[in-house]
Parts: C-alpha cells; sequence; structure tokens
C-alpha cells in the first residue's frame, strides 16, 4: 500500500472511529472485518500478522502503538528475554489429548492466554475495543479492559459476551475514580486491575507527542469519562495518571468497591512482598511493554523473583515480550498462572479487525498446544520449571 493510501485510511479511520465522536461508524472502511485481498493462511505467525498491520494502519497509530520509551532497551530487553531460556522436552508421552484449561479466582477458563490492556483501540480499526472483546469472547479469552478505552466497560459489556476485568488509572480525583469503579461493578466486572508503573508518563519520544496531536485536533473520547464528562473529554487539570498514588491505594479500593484487587507493574521481590501485605489479590509482571522506565529487566527475567516471594498465595501473571507459544510455556514454566498480550491483538485488530484479533489467538494457542505436545506435557499444570532451562 503506497503512503497516500495509508494517510487516506488513517484519516478515513480516525475520522470514522469515533476520536471525532459524534461521526458514525457506518462507512468504515472494513464492513465485514476482513479483507477479501487477503489470504489468512499466508499469515504463519502473529509476525506475519504485524506485518499486514503495517500495510493496513496509518504511520501514526502505528507509532503509539509501537513505541517504546528512549532507547528501547526495556521493550527489546522483553523480547529478547524469551530467546535466552531453553525448553527441556520429555519423550514417549501419549499427548495426544491436551488440556490448556487453567483456573483463575475459581473460574475455570479455557486458555493462560488474557488480553492486557491496551487504550485507545479505535486508533487501530474503527471498531476498536468493540471488535476485540467479540474476539475475546469467540475464542473464549479474558480481555482486560483500559480506564482510557474508546468504548465505555458498561458498553462493551452490553454489545459482546466477553469476560471482562478492568483496568484502573485511578485519575487524580477520587470521586471520578469510584465513578469508574461502580461503572465496572455494575458492567459484572469482578476484577480490577490496578496499573502502578505509571506515577508520570514514560519518555515516549515518538509516539506520545502524536497521541497529543491527535487528541488536541481530533478529540479523543475515553469510553469510560462519558458519564462523567459529556463528551467524554477530561477537562484540564484532571489526569488519569496520579504521581501522589502509594500502597494504601489498595485499602482504598478495598474500602470503595468489592472486586479483588490485583496489581500491575510489579517487577521485584520487594513489591511483590508488599503487594501480600497491602491485600491485593494478585498481581501481573509488568513493565507496560517497555512504554514506562528505561533499562529494566525483560518481565521473565523478573518472573521467578516475584513467584519465589509470593509463594503460591496469590495468581501471578506476566506480560511483555510474549511473541510465541514457547514464550507462553516458558512464563507457564517460570510459574506464571496466566500470560497477557498486548501489541500482538492490537496487530491483529489493526491489520483485519475482529477477524485479526481472533486469528492471533488462534495462532499462539495453536503454537502453545503444539509446543505442549512436543515437550511431553498435557496440563498447564505439568509445565513447570524442569521444563526450562535459562
Ligand atoms: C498501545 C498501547 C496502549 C496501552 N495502554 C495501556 C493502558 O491503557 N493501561 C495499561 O495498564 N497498560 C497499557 N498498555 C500496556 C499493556 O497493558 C501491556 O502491559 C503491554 O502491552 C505488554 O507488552 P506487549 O505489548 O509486548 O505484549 C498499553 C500498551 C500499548 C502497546
Ligand atoms: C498514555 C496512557 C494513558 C495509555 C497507556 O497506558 C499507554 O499508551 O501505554
Amino acid at each position: 500500500m503506497n503512503s497516500e493510501i495509508q494517510r487516506r485510511h488513517f484519516i478515513k479511520w480516525i475520522g470514522m472511529s469515533g476520536l471525532y465522536m459524534t461521526l458514525p461508524i457506518a462507512g468504515c472502511i472494513r464492513e465485514n472485518e476482513a479483507s477479501t485481498e487477503v489470504d489468512l493462511t499466508s499469515l504463519r505467525n502473529v509476525f506475519d500478522v504485524e506485518k499486514l498491520s503495517k500495510k493496513e494502519m496509518g504511520e501514526d497509530a502505528l507509532l503509539y502503538l509501537n513505541d517504546g520509551v528512549e532507547d528501547r532497551l526495556t521493550l527489546k530487553a522483553n523480547v529478547e528475554a524469551y530467546k535466552k531460556i531453553q525448553i527441556r522436552a520429555r519423550r514417549l508421552i501419549d499427548v495426544r489429548n491436551v488440556s490448556t484449561g487453567i483456573e483463575l479466582f475459581g473460574e475455570s477458563w479455557d486458555s493462560p492466554l488474557i488480553l492486557s490492556p491496551v487504550g485507545y483501540q479505535q486508533l487501530f480499526h474503527p471498531h476498536g475495543e468493540i471488535a476485540t472483546a467479540k474476539a475475546a469472547a469467540q475464542k473464549k479469552h479474558l480481555m482486560m479492559v483500559s480506564s482510557v478505552a474508546n468504548h465505555s466497560i458498561s458498553t462493551i459489556a452490553d454489545k459482546t459476551q466477553a469476560k471482562l476485568w478492568f483496568q484502573l488509572y485511578p485519575t487524580t480525583d477520587r470521586k471520578i475514580t469510584k465513578h469508574l469503579l461502580q461503572q465496572a461493578e455494575n458492567s459484572g466486572c469482578k476484577v480490577c486491575v490496578l496499573t502502578i508503573d505509571h506515577p508520570v508518563l514514560g519518555n515516549r519520544e515518538v509516539g506520545i507527542p502524536l497521541l497529543r496531536k491527535i487528541m488536541s485536533t481530533r478529540k479523543l473520547k475515553m469510553g469510560n469519562f462519558e458519564g462523567i464528562f459529556p463528551d467524554g473529554i477530561m477537562p484540564e487539570g484532571t489526569s488519569v495518571i496520579d504521581p501522589s498514588m502509594t500502597w494504601d491505594m489498595v485499602g482504598w479500593l478495598k474500602e470503595n468497591c468489592g472486586m479483588k484487587i490485583i496489581l500491575k507493574g510489579i517487577v521485584t521481590k520487594e513489591d511483590a512482598a508488599l503487594a501480600v501485605e497491602y491485600g491485593a489479590d494478585g498481581i501481573v509482571v509488568s513493565n507496560h511493554g517497555g512504554r514506562q522506565l528505561e533499562s529494566n529487566l525483560g518481565t521473565i527475567e523478573c518472573l521467578p523473583e516475584v513467584v519465589d516471594e509470593i509463594d503460591g498465595r496469590m495468581p501471578v501473571m506476566i506480560d511483555g515480550g510474549i511473541r510465541r507459544g514457547t514464550d507462553i510455556f516458558k512464563a507457564l514454566a517460570l510459574g506464571a498462572t496466566a500470560v497477557c498480550i498486548g501489541r500482538p491483538f492490537c496487530w491483529g485488530l489493526g491489520a483485519l479487525g475482529q477477524q485479526g484479533v481472533e486469528l492471533v489467538l488462534d495462532i499462539l494457542m495453536t503454537e502453545l498446544k503444539r509446543d505442549m505436545q512436543l515437550a511431553g506435557v498435557t496440563s498447564i499444570q505439568q509445565i513447570t520449571k524442569d521444563y526450562v532451562r535459562s
């Protein structure tokens, strides 16, 4: 696709996406999600889907999606760290029947793969979070809905069958925070994922100026805030980023909502211990996909110390850099209860809408299942640290 067509796609997508919130969705570039020109069998892995997303998405949206901070050291570490771990396979095991099911907070899930919270998904496709949630429901994966989603969690819950957890950026005004929590609970959400790696915005030299440009010229609506501010746009002086937040927030959340509280962004055993002390119910080992602090370890390198500290007292999830079934396998082997992906499902969304998200989920689950068979395990519970060497 040449750059002129790309530019037109971008403008059309932005125009139809609700960033201009009064414009109808009808007439968006892809009425039925799938591009007839794409042979789906040519998309063999998430990198093929990423390549397609580069053709289909506008340049600005791509930069926002794929951006990291400064010299991209954390971003690269997340991906590279998986390559330093090898799998130890066992032989002569009947692997005709493989189960990928797990349990989380007493509920059974068909898959250990979860969709991480990603904001502003209408930048990537006009149907945004609705397309993602439909795909998650269709393929039976849990989806975490961002505070800064373009569609509110209540709209997503109304329009789809997806199982949703709510990711909270608490905002600087606790009245607004309470409204967000109520909205999530009223939508049937049982878990609140508090993001704690975001006291200030990371130094995203490319993506954030672009986002600001888009926000200032097009009014980027945040669906969850529509119930508070008529057009979903926060007034000057209120921010989703609260640099004053401390560990007391866990107790405050417990007093102000009935949801379980998961902390997303823990990368050390010290903070894992504090998570227990302050009463959190779960952890996501995360560095925000390399979009916050530079020079972090890859998240998979942080996982063992967190898992050791937690010692089975709560679920420990992980995200950052997961691109293959073998990455999922390695994270599970090192003690993750479940794993989450961000950019890969957005590449699917940008490339092919709902169908693209489904494709990415299918690719990763097919890889995981085959990797389990090749390694000689038939259930997620059997994948222990004996199956990896780093
Ligand atoms: C475009 C984009 C937007 C994101 N928005 C949010 C967000 O609103 N809230 C949040 O907690 N994390 C957000 N994240 C971080 C993801 O939840 C996740 O931690 C990260 O993408 C995982 O790394 P991966 O992209 O390598 O899979 C965002 C990530 C991306 C790429
Ligand atoms: C800028 C934030 C509000 C959204 C986010 O978390 C991200 O872009 O990584």
